[in-house]
């Protein structure tokens, strides 16, 4: 398998490329629009044949890049769960992708969004969560149809009963680490290890300001991040 991590700093989000290293067949995660030059030189200095371009949800705080990636990658699909959203595919819980002999698979994890997904590799024991999980942390709720009840059964039904040892690569992290584990988060993380009450009591006193893109990006992402 080839991975990539990448990070984009005006909104502190992770893109990911995954590549089967034999075929060279790839699949990108939430890129932003900003960073498509510098992951398509990856793809390109890599040899990859980028076959999806695939948004764990609806970015509130971004740009998405995978509309651009499609205009320059002839044959590179786009791929979201929010049937709102413009996609060539949209996927549903439990559907599975592949790209050469590695596949992955979609689990519906609503609750910061409607339509946020979590993406499980099984081979490479990772798991992908957008703004569903976070290091130490979990995706707000306050809109978006956000919803913490909802977020807190998504996370505990479909994320945490994962092994342990599963590697957790969230879509952002504001405090510079890159990664963490089922079995760290399930111990550590001061939200989601309280009771579902606690949870709810503390996404309603959040009280964050909203992104700073938001008035840009939602519109946007809602065609793929560009007017065709
Ligand atoms: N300051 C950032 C936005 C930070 C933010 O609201 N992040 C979201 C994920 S992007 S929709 C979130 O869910 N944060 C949870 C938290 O506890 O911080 C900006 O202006 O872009
Ligand atoms: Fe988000």
């Amino acid at each position: 398998m080839i991975f990539r991590q990448l990070f984009e700093k005006t909104s502190s989000t992770y893109t990911y490329i995954l590549a089967d290293a034999n075929t060279k067949d790839a699949i990108i995660i939430d890129p932003v629009i900003e960073t498509v030059d510098r992951d398509f030189k990856v793809i390109n200095d890599l040899g990859l044949k980028l076959k999806y371009a695939i948004n764990t949800h609806v970015h509130a705080d971004h740009v998405t890049g995978s509309g651009l990636l499609k205009q320059k990658i002839p044959g590179c699909k786009s791929v979201i769960c929010d049937p709102n959203a413009k996609a060539d595919i949209h996927i549903n819980e439990g559907d599975k992708l592949n790209f050469g002999i590695k596949k992955i698979e979609f689990l519906s994890t609503p609750g910061h969004t409607n339509g946020c997904v979590s993406i499980v590799c099984h081979s490479a024991k990772s798991i992908f969560t957008g703004d569903a999980l976070l290091i130490r942390g979990c995706g707000r709720t306050d809109f978006q149809q956000g919803n913490p009840g909802l977020l807190y059964d998504s996370i505990h039904t479909k994320v945490f009963t994962l092994p342990n040892d599963y590697i957790v690569f969230p879509a952002h992290d504001y405090t510079g680490q890159t990664n963490s584990s089922i079995g760290e988060e399930k111990k550590y993380n001061p939200r989601l290890s309280k009771s579902k009450e606690e949870f709810i009591q503390i996404m309603n006193n959040l009280n964050l300001p909203y992104p700073a893109q938001i008035d840009r990006a939602l519109p946007a992402n809602l065609v793929c991040g560009v007017q065709e």
